[in-house]
């Protein structure tokens, strides 16, 4: 599931809850289309931060619904809805972003990362392709080369790596939620300056 909060200055934190890894299981994908769905529909709501419980931001698809038929909503109307969203999205990455959970964090407008936190896409170490999204929006963000490199072989990557590389807009050592609600409140305020 997803849990929606207000905070004050119109930001709404949406925060993945399924431990251990916050993956992408029916009820989060349920989760996050309703929150998201709520947010973009708020007209106090001005940008919109989407983070992980208890340290870690996404661990991809969920593995235990592998063995099992596909229910719940599907990964890439939820993904794509995000990017379409008239208010900036920001993903506030700790711990992990890993297969869905970076294509996830990859349709959102901005990217704040942990400095302690790592980014891969490990499809292909399953035997699967980054199919919701991955390969289109990670080679545009960061060009062909550097996108067929960390998708090929699938290699997590560091906070600081991942900024060099283009994946991430920030790297803090701070609070992540507070640092990406900063970020996001100015975003907004930018883009309100701009209209
Ligand atoms: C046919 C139905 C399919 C439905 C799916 C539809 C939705 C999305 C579909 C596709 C797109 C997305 C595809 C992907 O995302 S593929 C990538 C999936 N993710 C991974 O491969 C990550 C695998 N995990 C790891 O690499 C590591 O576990 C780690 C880096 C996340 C953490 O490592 P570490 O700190 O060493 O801890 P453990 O390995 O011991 O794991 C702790 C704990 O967490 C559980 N766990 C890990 N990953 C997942 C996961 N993706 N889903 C569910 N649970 C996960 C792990 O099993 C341990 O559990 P415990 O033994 O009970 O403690």
């Amino acid at each position: 599931m997803a849990r929606y909060t207000r905070i004050p200055g119109s930001i709404a934190l949406i925060t993945l809850m399924n431990p251990p890894v916050n993956a992408l299981s029916a009820a989060v994908r349920q989760g996050i289309t309703d929150t998201v769905g709520r947010a973009v529909s708020d007209p106090e709501v001005k940008a919109v931060v989407l983070c992980g419980e208890n340290g870690k931001f996404c661990g991809g698809a969920d593995i235990r619904e592998f063995a099992g038929p596909m229910t719940g909503p599907p990964l890439i109307p939820m993904i794509d809805a995000i990017e379409a969203a008239e208010k900036p999205v920001v993903a506030a990455i700790e711990g992990i972003a890993l297969g869905g959970g970076l294509e996830l964090a990859l349709a959102c407008h901005y990217r704040i990362a942990h400095v302690k936190a790592r980014l891969g896409l490990p499809e292909v170490t399953l035997g699967l392709l980054p199919g919701a999204g991955g390969t289109q929006r990670l080679p545009r963000l960061i060009g062909v080369p550097a996108a067929l490199d960390l998708i090929v072989t699938g290699r997590h990557v560091s906070a600081q790596e991942a900024l060099k590389l283009g994946i991430v807009d920030q790297v803090t050592d701070g609070n992540i939620q507070e640092v990406a609600m900063e970020f996001a409140q100015s975003m907004s305020a930018t883009l309100n300056s701009r209209c």
